[in-house]
């Protein structure tokens, strides 16, 4: 019988559960939105049980529903949206609020004191993070102090904090198991990613206890199986990487210096840094990229909080087109954005530069400005964020890349991909596997359980289907127009917070 490895990549937006052959081709797919909860500006929630149960379902339309026979199922690869916190009760397994997403800047005021405190060093040091509301930590803290019980509750050992994969685990093993792997652990502002611990002076900073954590495990091995409820069988769960690290093994950038970058919602540009945690002088963070047996792989990341969404504000809020695909149309009517420069900052300024309290600003606009100059303006802003991190990672490695490698929904936009390598002067590479971030997981899982020997045996799968060349225009002026305005926007969030 031929058999299969299942990731469930739980995201940001939608749920999805994928089955790959040997070849690393896609058997079958299913995927489910669910709701985005924003109770106030700036929060942003998921509800834990319709992830989990967004996610079931997927799994079952995946695999039942497609006729797929549930014994050739391999193995299970999970990856998922990281950061996201949910704390649940252990003996219920009911949540005790809802998911904290990344993007929730609730806890902008928690960081603000942190770093007045000066534990900027100290954090960066033993996490690699720069301290920003979008990491873990203080979501945790934000939970504990704000739920009727829940501290006291978290001392006594009753309740369970996991990141969006220890949740999925969780259900999937009726409660058996509660962990996660080194990736989502560097992600929460708590973790040393020298020792591989869970850091005690770091949880006494932020007030977390140690009860509440799960245990850390590698991204590749056989963790447990399923419990049976869902598919009627056992499977093993064999890998797990946050969703970033997992594009980044996707993608096979398996050697120091090789570079992707994914554009979804957000953007996350992640360089392989080899086995030596280097920490950034220029403002991006240090995460782990994944531990295979003992092997610890470090990477560069540099986040950037809104790119597709740029899209989807201009689809679900302004109105001025109907669907994503049509930005590309109306954009490519137009040479150029005629001078109009738009810095999506409506979550603040992620990488690098981390600007808790910026916003959302649209420059140069004259009478002469249509909706297609917007849609220009606002793909060249994915394109442009992406540049300012490229640069710092350069800088910070010390190297030139020339090449970059690029997935997520947003990588199906030509004009966008070919203005990015414009304005890099890169290569940029877009592979025949769309779904890279799965793959990746898929890869770690299968790796676990010999369903491919190593990875030797799976590096080839990865082809370029477009290569976007850099066309050699000067982009001299148009790179000067934007740093113009992200100062711009840098120094109307300085006079508001004079004016306090
Ligand atoms: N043709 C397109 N041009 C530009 N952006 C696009 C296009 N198609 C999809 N997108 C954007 O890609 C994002 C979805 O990509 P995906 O990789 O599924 O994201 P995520 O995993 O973050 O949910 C959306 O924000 C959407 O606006
Ligand atoms: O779900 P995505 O693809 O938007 O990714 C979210 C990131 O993991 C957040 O750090």
């Amino acid at each position: 019988m031929e058999k299969y490895i299942l990731t469930l990549d739980q995201g940001t937006t939608s749920s999805r559960a994928i089955l790959f052959n040997h070849q690393g081709e896609i058997v079958s797919l299913a995927q489910k939105e669910f709701t985005q909860i924003y109770p106030e500006p700036g929060w942003v929630e998921h509800d834990p049980m319709e992830i989990w149960s967004t996610q079931a379902s997927v799994i079952t339309e995946a695999v039942l529903q497609k006729g797929i026979d549930r014994q050739a199922l391999a193995a299970i690869g999970i990856t998922n949206q990281r950061e996201t916190t949910v704390i649940w009760d252990r003996n219920t397994g009911q949540p005790i609020y809802n998911a904290i997403v990344w993007q929730d800047r609730r806890t902008s005021a928690i960081c603000d004191q942190l770093k007045k405190e000066g534990k900027a060093a100290v954090i960066q040091e033993k996490t690699g993070l720069i301290i920003d509301a979008y990491f873990s930590g203080t979501k945790i803290q934000w939970i504990l102090d704000h739920v009727a019980g829940a501290r006291q509750r978290a001392e006594n050992g009753e309740l369970a904090f996991g990141t969006v994969d220890s949740w999925l685990i969780w259900n999937l093993t009726s409660g058996q198991l509660h962990i996660t792997d080194v990736t989502n652990a560097s992600r929460t502002m708590l973790y040393n990613i020298h020792t591989l611990n869970w850091d005690e002076e770091l949880l006494e900073l932020l007030q977390i206890p140690a009860a509440l954590l799960p245990e850390v495990r590698s991204s590749s091995e056989v963790y447990g199986r399923t419990s049976g409820n869902l598919l009627g069988t056992q499977v093993p769960i064999a890998g797990i990487a946050g969703d970033q690290q997992s594009a980044l093994f996707g993608h096979m950038c398996n050697q120091p210096g090789m570079v992707k970058n994914t554009y979804g919602t957000g953007c996350f540009m992640l360089m392989n840094i080899g086995n030596k945690p280097r920490i950034s002088k220029n403002n991006l963070i240090t995460t782990i990229a994944w531990k295979i047996g003992d092997q610890v792989q470090y990477a560069l990341e540099g986040s950037i909080f809104i790119a597709g969404a740029v899209v989807q504000w201009l689809r679900d809020e302004l109105k001025m087109i109907d669907t994503a695909s049509e930005i590309e149309t109306l954009a490519t009517t137009v040479a150029d954005s005629g001078g109009v420069y738009m810095v999506p900052a409506f979550a603040g300024l992620g990488a690098p530069h981390w600007n808790q309290d910026a916003r959302g600003s649209i420059f140069g606009i004259t009478r002469g400005t249509s909706k297609n100059h917007f849609c220009r303006a606002a793909l060249e802003s994915i394109a442009y964020q992406t540049m300012d991190v490229l640069t710092a990672m350069q800088n910070d490695a010390g190297l030139t890349i020339n090449q970059l490698r690029v997935d997520g929904g947003a990588t199906a936009n030509n004009l966008l991909l070919q203005f990015q390598a414009d304005i890099l002067n890169t290569e940029v590479l877009r592979p025949h596997i769309t779904e890279i971030t799965a793959i990746g997981a898929a890869y770690l899982a299968g790796l676990a359980v010999g369903f491919w020997e190593n990875i030797q045996a799976i590096e080839k799968q990865w082809q370029v289907n477009r290569n976007f060349t850099p066309t050699g225009n000067d982009m001299t002026q148009k790179i000067k127009g934007w740093q113009r305005a992200v100062k711009a926007v840098e120094a109307w969030t300085n006079l508001d917070q004079a004016s306090n």
